[in-house]
């Protein structure tokens, strides 16, 4: 009797019922599935409890905040569930094997969002192929040659110059003074420090301007400056695209392709992603063209130092090498790396060495003191040695970026098997490193927490454990903008400081960060003065 009951009810189903059915079947399966291999997984560790199709992604808002809790919460070694499972390691004697600089390690291979966003095995920074990644890196660390770093120097002064004399016209107006070095002006510093840094990343990179500064002196002024439209809302849209498009990579590298593509508010969120993507290529893709146009017309262009015209003219430096051409598809996604590594970066660490400043006034007399005997008079450029005298400097440099990484976390994957943190880990496992934790792990470090950059100018300087201080990465994937960034840093540090008094406007705030792949200064409220 139940087999005909059976039967009779099959009978009476409709389609919906059938579909109802098998759809509860799959998610049922896929359930049982994820939570069959989360508890049956080798060496578990603790961390958050993952749920099935998202993972740990609900927690993952703050990554920052989110490894410092991990930590605490869960030791030196945890785990998370994202689009595949991550061991999380903060213990800089855990790391060390990852960071070695005789062997390549892949980031996340294989990932469908990257795959999807155009971005995997292209340029550098997503290239998991190592000779292609090789091929990229020549190419990319010739275009930062001695010729690019001299020429970098004039076009960051430059950049520099105009952006205080929008502090001065900003100043003097509202201190109703004309001509009179006796202004104030509060300001923020973050807004500043990354449009000036998008535009120095732009010039270096395809040797044109976003005008992001400008846009910025415009939206603060009611004294316009005349540029058309056109140009400063596209330096503006370039610059807002270039923060979506590194929101768009968390977005798409820990979403599953199944929630991107069928969940619809997920779906309409990876549109936009892609649109967006779609802005930015076509963008360089434009960018490529004309300035092939440009250097085939007035081939004496080929002197230019960016890295547009670097990437494109070295083709034929290697051709004898063997090295084929580099295609478009890879140009246009170096030019992007070059944005994306170092545009949002250098800007942040800029601002947290600031806010440094201003809460150690010993520090930045000292550092004062060390600028005025380098740099005589107000109005002196400093040349490339003239920078490499600032020890002081550097290490206020070195000791915020240890206290904040702009970058505070990397990932890297093992492709053989291998012993890391006590563990034997099968070849395939993923690893996010929390450099952030192991900058301040009292394992490595005296008073950890606490800013002195003097730390790097004692014996602690040479004596430094390496993988307890990763502001830059480290082994061979080591960041490869790294000379270019410090000796912009150093730059600005000494003219801001030489030439303008600098203080919090609200002494006792905390530091408005918020960290996605990169730690952002949302805010920096300065009051700055001519310092006469
Ligand atoms: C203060 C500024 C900067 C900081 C804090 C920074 C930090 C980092 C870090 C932590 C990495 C990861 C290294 C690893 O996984 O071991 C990295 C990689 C990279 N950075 Fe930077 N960076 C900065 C500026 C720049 C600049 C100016 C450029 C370009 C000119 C750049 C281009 C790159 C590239 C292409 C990679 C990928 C390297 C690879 O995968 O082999 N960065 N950076």
């Amino acid at each position: 009797m139940p087999v005909q009951n059976l039967i009779e009810s099959i009978k009476s189903t409709t389609t919906t019922d059938l579909f109802i059915l098998f759809t509860a079947t799959c998610i049922a399966t896929y359930v049982f599935n994820f939570y069959y291999k989360y508890f049956t997984r080798p060496n578990p560790l603790p961390g958050p409890f993952p749920l099935p199709f998202i993972g740990n992604s609900h927690n993952y808002r703050d990554v920052k905040k989110f490894y410092e809790e991990c930590q605490q919460k869960y030791g030196d070694i945890c785990e998370l569930m994202l689009d595949r499972r991550y061991i999380i390691l903060s213990r800089p004697e855990d790391i060390r094997k990852l960071f070695t600089p005789t062997q390549f390690f892949q980031r996340i291979p294989d990932s469908p969002g990257i795959i999807e966003l155009g971005m995997y095995n292209h340029a550098i920074i997503f290239n998991e192929n190592y000779e292609s990644w090789n091929y990229n890196k020549r190419f990319f660390t010739e275009a930062l040659s001695t010729r690019f770093i001299d020429a970098s120097m004039i076009s960051i002064n430059q950049i520099y110059e105009e952006m205080c004399g929008y502090w001065q016209s900003l100043g003097r107006h509202s201190a109703s003074m004309n001509n009179n070095n006796n202004w104030t002006l509060e300001t923020d510093f973050s807004g500043w420090f990354h449009t000036f840094s998008n535009d120095v990343t732009s010039v270096l990179a395809t040797g044109t301007r976003t005008h992001a500064i400008t846009s910025f002196y415009n939206t603060l002024s009611i004294n316009k400056v005349e540029l058309s439209n056109a140009l400063i809302q596209d330096g503006t849209d370039f610059c807002k695209a270039l923060v979506k498009f590194l929101e768009g990579f968390l977005f798409f590298t820990f979403f599953s392709p199944f929630v991107r593509h069928y969940v619809p508010i997920f779906k309409s969120k990876s549109d936009s992603y892609l649109k967006n993507r779609d802005y930015l290529f076509n963008k360089f893709d434009n960018m490529i063209k004309q300035r092939r146009t440009e250097i085939e017309e007035k081939p004496e262009t080929r002197t230019k130092t960016d890295m547009l015209t670097s990437l494109i003219t070295a083709h034929t430096v290697v051709e004898g090498e063997n090295f084929k051409p580099m295609s478009d598809a890879n140009i246009r996604m170096n030019l992007l790396e070059m944005f994306i590594g170092g545009s949002d970066t250098t800007a942040d660490t800029f601002c947290f060495i600031v806010y440094f400043l201003c809460k150690h006034p010993d520090v930045k007399e000292k550092m004062l003191a060390e600028i005025d005997s380098i740099v005589p008079t107000f109005s002196d450029k400093l040349s490339y040695n003239d920078l490499k005298r600032l020890k002081y400097c550097d290490a206020i440099i070195k000791e915020a970026s240890r206290l904040i990484p702009a970058v505070p976390f990397a990932f890297r994957h093992i492709m053989t098997e291998c012993k890391i943190a006590g563990y034997q880990w099968p070849a395939g496992t993923s690893f996010h490193i929390n450099f952030a934790g192991g900058h301040i792990h009292p394992v490595s470090w005296d008073n950890p927490k606490t800013f002195n950059p003097d730390r790097w100018l004692s014996n602690y300087n040479g004596n430094i454990d390496k993988a307890a201080w990763m502001p830059w990465g480290g082994g061979k994937r080591i960041c490869p903008g790294k000379n270019l960034a410090i000796i912009e840093l150093l730059l600005v540090m000494s003219s801001l400081y030489k030439n303008y008094n600098v203080e919090l406007v609200n002494e006792h705030g905390p530091l408005k960060i918020h960290t996605q792949i990169i730690a952002i200064c949302t805010e920096l409220k300065v009051r700055i003065s001519p310092r006469i």
